[in-house]
């Protein structure tokens, strides 16, 4: 039976530790940075999931851990609403577009998205990401899981997003792993729950592929489509040290 659809309370995220339209955030300099041509996008599972190891230096990983632990993080009920899914960990979001710009324009996420290091065609990226894709959503989420927290079982939503004047919407997840097992983070792997495909004509048995599990890394980043077509997904329990993730999403016209 197909699991019952549980949201990531987009809602409850108004609830979160946020800054208001007037106050910034002192983001560090994304340095020092990797070059696209050492990079590359690396598909997980096809149509749903890529990452791209080392998007971000350990260095700058270890300067943004200590930066963001600053922040005014705050620990999400872990009591969710009907219909929302589980979760616990400690969060802080902001509207941020300059960040969000830099985020895309100042390392190789671009150029590993909509460039040519993709080894994609214009043609092929569009129907990958579902569009054009113009930037990052604005809205910037900072997650630090500690040990017994996670994010349970959920479907990510599509939203609305102006950058600039250009009014898109939001077509994959981005997330950001600032630490591992290598900064003494074990557990918090991201698992995914590929749909079981049709039966075979004359059968009725649905085979239910395997689980994929994402084990953190330094610095890589990770996309996953979202919206209709998002798989089940979850951020499994920390069992030790702390998880630290930077989200944001695609967005396409
Ligand atoms: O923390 C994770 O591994 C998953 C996070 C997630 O699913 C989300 O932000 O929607
Ligand atoms: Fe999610």
């Amino acid at each position: 039976m197909a699991p019952k659809l549980l949201k990531a309370n987009s809602k409850a995220e108004s609830s979160i530790a946020s800054k208001t339209k007037d106050e910034t955030v002192a983001w560090p300099k994304l340095q020092p940075i990797i070059p696209s041509t050492s990079l590359e996008l690396t598909e997980i599972l096809p149509d749903q999931i890529f990452t791209i190891s080392n998007l971000w230096s350990t260095k700058l990983c270890k300067q943004y851990v200590s930066f963001l632990s600053s922040l005014p993080l705050m620990t999400t009920p872990g009591r969710p609403k009907k219909g929302e899914a589980v979760r616990v960990n400690d969060r802080f979001q902001i509207d941020d577009p300059g960040f969000a710009d830099r985020l895309w324009n100042e390392t190789a996420l671009q150029e590993l998205v909509t460039g040519n290091a993709s080894g994609m065609s214009k043609e092929q990226q569009q129907a990958v990401w579902g569009g054009l894709v113009v930037g990052l959503n604005p809205n910037i989420r900072v997650y630090r899981y500690t040990k017994g927290q996670f994010f349970g079982q959920h479907y990510d939503d599509s939203n609305i997003v102006t950058i600039g004047t250009t009014r898109g919407h939001t077509t994959w997840t981005l997330l950001l792993y600032l630490t591992s097992p290598a900064t003494g983070c074990t557990g918090g792997q991201t698992v995914f729950y590929p749909e079981a495909d049709e039966p075979k004509k004359g059968t009725k048995t649905k085979i239910q592929p395997q689980p994929i599990t994402v084990e953190l890394e330094v610095g890589m980043a990770l996309l996953h489509k979202h919206g209709s077509d998002c798989l089940l997904h979850e951020g499994l329990e920390v069992t030790s040290g702390e998880k630290w993730i930077i989200r944001s999403d695609l967005v396409v016209i």
